[in-house]
This record gives C-alpha cells, structure tokens and sequence, in this order.
C-alpha cells in the first residue's frame, strides 16, 4: 500500500466537507475520485497533500504518518499534486515552469533543466519549452499543469480534473498521457468529472457524497451501484 487515508474529516464551522472518509491506494493503481459538485474532492486532495490540516484522521503515505505536516513537506516525501485551476507562472517559460517544480528533488540547475525536459517530452510539451506560460492554449496549460507536479519526481501523483474544459479530442490526446504515467511506475489518485476517463483509466473507484465516502469498487460495480445512481450518475449512465 503507498497511501493509507483513515477516517479523515475536515470540518469548516458547521460545515462537514469531509467527514471520516478511508480508503486505501496501493503501488501503481489508478484511483478515481468522484462525487457531485461540492462533495469534498478537492478537500481531501488538500488535506494529502498538507495544504489544508486536517481537523481528524491520519494519512499513512509509505508507512509514515505524514498527517497535517507541510505541504512542501509532504511533496518532498512523493507527493505531486495539479490543482483544478491552473496556475502556471505566466511570464517565464514552460521550461522553467518546469524547472520550478524540479527543484524539489535536484541539485542543480542543470539538473532541474534536463529533467524538466524529460517531462516535457512525456506530457508532449517539449516543442513549446521556450514559450512563455500565459501564451498556451487551455489544453497546454493542463500539460504543464502536470509537468510542474511531475518534475518534483512524486512517486503518488494527485491530478485534479486535468481534463475539465477540454474538448473530446483534447482528452483523447491526455488519456494516454496518463497511462503512460502509470506504466513509468507512478501511483495516480485522480478527481473526475469525465465519465469516460474514470471508466477508461481507473481500476478503482472512490465515491464521495456530502463529504462521506459512499461507495468503493471497480468501475464495473460503482455503475452498477444504486446508491452511487441516486447521487450521482443519474439512471441513463448506468450499465444495469
Ligand atoms: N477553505 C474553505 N473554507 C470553507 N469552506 C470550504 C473551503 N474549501 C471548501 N469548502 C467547502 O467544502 C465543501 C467541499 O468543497 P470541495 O471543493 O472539496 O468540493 P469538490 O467535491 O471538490 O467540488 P467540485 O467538484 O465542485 O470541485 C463545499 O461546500 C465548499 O464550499
């Protein structure tokens, strides 16, 4: 197991966005999230990754708690993570955005730029390496969002909706980024609205309602799943 989540919660005031929600990711699995809008997605990618504390739970990330500790903390530990808006720098380039995120791990700025380039060459970015951030078309700018999460060499990757505002044609072009994420070794919690994407890339399912955990499986059984039908596929998405 890479990731251990228990019995998470984070509480703002009143209000439950997540309330003791476990689940378990091991090595090289594809681990959707999914639930409606303001479930509590983004919420507990923040509370792994220590951008937000947790109000209680712990996260196990390879046997250590690492619950609540500092986000660059965590991230040097293996953690990357993409966030839902993205926020390359806009006035350097794609390179450097990259080399950003790749001193986190390196030790020098050669260092940092070679791997940066071997990232942009995964995400298909390396022709555009000397572009600045802000002149990318949406779809680019979800690539470098990945890039930047990628250089900091994370052993569990956390991408959330790295396809939302895309077009059919742009997601078919990043679903097989995302293998190939996998298949270079790298464990992959993603949030998703995209049924098609959880369906194609997920061998598990996590969804979340009203910040509860409501059901767990493989895609196959989360379509079938009543509970899951009533709270968020809706009836004409399921294969029962
Ligand atoms: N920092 C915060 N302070 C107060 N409330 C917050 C904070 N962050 C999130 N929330 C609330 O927590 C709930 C869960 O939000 P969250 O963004 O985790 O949902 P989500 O499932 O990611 O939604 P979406 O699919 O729309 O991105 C929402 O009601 C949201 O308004």
């Amino acid at each position: 197991m890479i990731i251990q989540v228990k019995e998470v919660s984070k509480h703002f005031g009143g209000l439950k966005a997540v309330n003791g929600v476990s689940f378990d990711v091991n090595e090289n699995e594809i681990v959707g999230i999914i639930g409606p809008n303001g479930a509590g997605k983004t919420t507990l990618f923040n509370l792994i990754s220590g951008s937000l504390p947790v109000t209680s739970g712990q996260v196990v990330f390879n046997n250590e708690d690492i619950t609540s500790q500092k986000p660059y903390v965590i991230c040097k530990k293996g953690i990357g993570r993409t966030y839902q808006i993205v926020k390359p720098f806009g006035n350097i380039s794609v390179l450097e955005n990259a080399m950003v995120g790749a001193f986190n791990k390196a030790s020098s700025t050669k260092e940092a730029r070679e791997y940066s380039l071997e990232i942009l060459k995964k995400v298909g970015l390396d022709k555009k390496k000397d572009q600045i951030g802000k002149s990318l078309t949406i779809a680019d700018k979800k690539r470098l969002e990945v890039a930047k999460a990628l250089a900091t060499q994370p052993t569990l990757l956390l991408l959330d909706e790295v396809m939302a505002g895309l077009n059919p044609s742009e997601v078919k072009e990043i679903l097989p980024m995302i293998k190939g994420l996998r298949e270079s070794g790298i464990t992959i919690i993603l949030i998703e609205h995209i049924m098609e994407v959880v369906m194609n890339v997920c061998d598990r399912i996590v969804v979340v309602h009203h910040g509860e955990k409501i059901a767990e499986g493989t895609p196959k059984e989360i379509t079938n799943n009543p509970e899951v039908i009533k709270a968020y596929l809706g009836e004409e998405l399921s294969f029962a």
